[in-house]
Parts: structure tokens; sequence; C-alpha cells
């Protein structure tokens, strides 16, 4: 991103933002509530569109595609959301295989809407969140924390080039946070991938991410490895004392 401003209804939400994500990179977006994180996500898709500077998400110039192009780019990207779009009363198995949606076809889709398909790969991502057991569960009767989980595996399905994920351990008990966090910085530990997460955890950023970014009042207040972050950059992001 380069200069990037974005306001809703005139109330700027970012201003003059610039970010860089290289390959290979797990990028942590920190800073309080309402500082910009989702929008700057959501930017990321198109989902929200900018009114100064330059996106280009995969080498490419977002605000330049046609809507071929976007659904190129949109299909390498992998999105965790605060809300998590799931579809409560089909089987966990179901949503986890919407992962898949970009590479099958609309037939296959619907086929394995009436008899899943590649149910091994869908058991092994669930697995490797933690909730192996829940394959064939109706989907909203899992706890939110457990949905959560089942919003991951469909990201680990998908093997997408970036993830973007946003608040996505929010209703995770602290050590399930660690684990689940961990999984999405191994699923993009390839040399072509990267992760953009949005915590509010700022600790579980510095321990996990290769780099943190704080955002405040729709600005970029720092940008360091974690190795870097310091309490003085915590204060100045939350406006509290070091401790
Ligand atoms: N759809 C919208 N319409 C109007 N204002 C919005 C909209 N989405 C976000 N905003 C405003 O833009 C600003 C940035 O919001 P954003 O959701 O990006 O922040 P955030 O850092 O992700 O917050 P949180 O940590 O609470 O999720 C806030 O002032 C918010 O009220």
């Amino acid at each position: 991103m380069r200069g990037v401003d974005v306001s809703y209804d005139g109330r700027p939400a970012l201003r003059g933002v610039d970010l860089v994500v290289r390959e290979g990179e797990r990028v942590a977006l920190v800073g309080p509530s309402g500082a910009g994180k989702s929008t700057l996500l959501r930017l990321c898709t198109a989902a929200v569109r900018q009114d100064a500077g330059e996106v280009e998400v995969l080498g490419r110039p977002l605000a330049r595609l046609g809507a071929g192009g976007l659904a190129a780019v949109r299909r390498r990207v992998g999105t965790v959301h605060q809300r998590l779009h799931l579809v409560g009363r089909l089987r966990v198995v179901h949503n986890v295989n919407a992962g898949h949606l970009g590479r099958w076809s609309t037939a296959r889709a619907l086929a394995s809407l009436v008899r899943p398909r590649e149910v091994e790969t869908a058991r092994a991502a669930l697995e490797q969140t933690g909730i192996g057991d829940k394959l064939f569960a109706r989907t909203d009767e899992l706890s939110g924390g457990e949905q959560q989980r089942v919003a991951v595996a469909r990201v680990l399905v998908q093997r997408p080039d970036l993830v973007l994920a946003d608040e996505p351990v929010a209703s995770l008990d602290p050590a399930r946070a660690d684990e689940v966090l961990a999984l999405l910085c191994e699923t993009v530990a390839t040399p072509r991938r990267a992760l953009l997460v949005s915590l509010h955890d700022f600790d579980l950023a510095v321990r996990r991410c290769d780099r943190v970014v704080g955002l405040r009042e729709g600005r970029v207040v720092f940008d360091r490895p974690a190795s870097d972050v310091d309490e003085e950059m915590r204060a100045a992001l939350y406006d509290t004392a070091p401790r």
C-alpha cells in the first residue's frame, strides 16, 4: 500500500498508510479498537476501496483490475473474518470444503454438498486445529471458539498465497489462541506465501509474527521486526504508561 486514505461517509479511517508485506512474512496489525485494522485488511480484497493511494496485492494493482482479474486475485487470498461467514445449518465438513470453491467447478461443489468430497483433507485440517471429531457436526451446534477453528481449517484446505485474518483467535482461550495463530503462521511458512493478521493480543503478535505494525487513528505509528518492539511502542499505541 502506498499513501492510502480511506474514509467512511467523510470520516477518515486510514490516513496515508504505507505498508509492504513481502513473500514469506507473517505480519501482525495491532492497535486500539477503531484504529483501522479491519479496514486495512478489507482493502486487500477490494471489499473497501481507497480514496487515495495505491493497493497492490500479489503483484496486481486492485484499482485497475476488472471483475475477472479481481476474482483471480481473490482465489489466491484466504480470509478469516471476525464474522466467520460459516453456514450454520451445514455440517462442518461442508464449511471446511468451501476452501476448495475457487478451484472446484459448480457441478463438483454441488455434488459435494450431497456427498462430501475430499473428506480426509477436511478431517486432517480439522485435526490440525484440534477439532477432528467435529467433522460431521452441525456447524451452528459448535461453540464460538470451535467455529473459529472451522474457519481456520477452511483456509488450511484452500492453501492460499496470502492469508488475511481479522482477529482470528478472538474467541479462543490463551493456549488455544497461541496454537491456532502458530498454525496460521505455519500455513504460510513457505517462501511464496504471507500472512497479515490483526490481533488484539499485543504479546501474541510479538511472539508469533515476524513484524508488528502499530495502527492508531488510521495511521501507522510503528512498523518494526517483532524482536525490536518494546514497551514504549506498546504504550504509545494504547496510551498507557510503560509497565
Ligand atoms: N462500514 C463502516 N461504515 C462506517 N464507518 C466504519 C465502517 N467500518 C469501520 N468504520 C469506522 O472506521 C474506523 C476504523 O474501523 P475498523 O473496523 O477498521 O477498526 P479496527 O481497528 O478493526 O477496530 P476493532 O479492533 O474494534 O475491530 C472506526 O472509526 C469505525 O467506526
